[in-house]
């Protein structure tokens, strides 16, 4: 008989059906969508947490690796009312433990309620409670995993549609989706994907028409180096980000980010545009916000459930910035059109450094 725990820091222990073995600890979190299983396994944003499904069933469409963000599961483990078989063996062949038949409700009002929280999972024919606890106990905080961009970053500079003829992006990978490169590469642009920490110089060996901060996991201040990228360029080179990128543009231009209380993770998050009074459906996993935008950049989308900034634009610099994810994947498509304003962005800062004839 396969058991299965999952220790929470406010010391109850949960009991469910053990579906893939292994002990793990990360933070609680939650989402609430109702598709994208395939996609929110494979986000490399994910990276250090614990993701519970708050719709019952997980895997009634397959596994199929086309939908798969990045090529491995990043949570440290999944938690659901109830895993099909095929999510179970792929999780299995993952390494990454799996436990339904919990009480997945009790969980999310738990999180709702207290915070997004540590906690420790055991699976596996002979694991005890304490396995998961002694689990719990070694889990470190968000905030204390510095080195996370490390652990989702490509090694190496990657590029993607080099015979486009589109603009050029330098998309500095903190744990990109891999469906940011598609986006970009749809509107014929020709994406280099730079490590976390590339430095200045390995920017401007690219050239980049728009510098590009891409979604990743944890804490924003733990990316010192990206954050020191937009202050670099921001004056001279168009700035884009997506969610964790929102939030270290903000970092690097006088803002700051703080952590939410149990954050958005869903597919059906409603975004109200403060300009146009438009409301899209956002897909939007994060657990850290903009506090404040700071005096360079200005709120130009809100959060109609609890008004955080969604939408960042800069004011005297070209910066646009969002904290859903545009890319959709899963998701409402309302938003791919955020690609076009991007592009857009650098074409007209291109045009504006065409010389005058006279
Ligand atoms: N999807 C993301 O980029 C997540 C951003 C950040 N790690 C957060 O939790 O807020």
């Amino acid at each position: 008989m396969t058991e299965a725990y999952v220790a929470l820091e406010d010391g109850r222990v949960l009991e469910g059906r053990g579906r893939a073995p292994g002990t793990a600890r990360g933070e609680l979190v939650f989402t609430t969508a109702y598709t994208g299983y395939e996609e929110s396994l494979t986000d490399p944003s994910y990276e250090e947490q614990v993701l519970t499904f708050s719709y019952p069933l997980i895997g009634n469409y397959g596994v199929r690796e086309e939908r798969f963000e990045d090529d491995r599961v990043h949570p440290r483990a999944a938690l659901a009312k109830e895993f099909t078989e095929d999510v179970a063996e792929w999780l299995e062949s993952e390494g990454v433990p799996a436990v339904d038949h919990l009480d997945t409700r009790e969980v999310v009002t738990t999180i709702r309620d207290g915070g997004a929280m540590k906690c420790g999972i055991a699976v596996g024919e002979d694991v005890t409670e304490e396995d998961a606890k002694e689990q719990l106990e070694a889990c470190e905080a968000m905030s204390d995993h510095t080195e996370i961009g490390e652990q989702v970053s490509v090694d190496e500079t990657e590029v993607y549609g080099a015979d486009n003829d589109g603009q050029t992006v330098a998309l500095v990978d903190c744990g990109a989706k891999g469906s940011i490169v598609d986006s970009l590469l749809a509107r014929d642009a020709e994406v280099h994907v730079l490590p976390h920490d590339a430095s200045v110089a390995d920017v401007e060996a690219v050239d980049p028409d728009v510098l590009f901060i891409s979604n990743g996991p944890g804490d924003p201040v733990n990316f010192e180096q990206a954050i020191h990228l937009v202050e670099e360029f921001v004056e001279d080179t168009p700035v884009a980000g997506i969610c964790l990128g929102q939030q270290i543009v903000a970092e690097a231009l006088g803002g700051t980010t703080e952590k939410m209380d149990f954050g958005h993770r869903g597919v059906n998050q409603p975004v109200l545009d403060l300009a146009s009074g438009q409301v899209v459906m956002t897909t939007q996993n994060h657990g850290y916000t903009v506090a404040e935008p700071g005096e360079h950049l200005e709120v130009t989308q809100i959060n109609v459930n609890d008004d955080t900034p969604e939408g960042i634009d800069g004011i005297e610099y070209d910066v646009i910035t969002r904290q859903y994810h545009p890319e959709a994947n899963p998701g409402p498509e309302d938003t791919l059109d955020f690609f076009d304003d991007v592009l857009a962005m650098a074409d007209s800062r291109s045009e504006q450094a065409v010389p005058a004839d006279d």
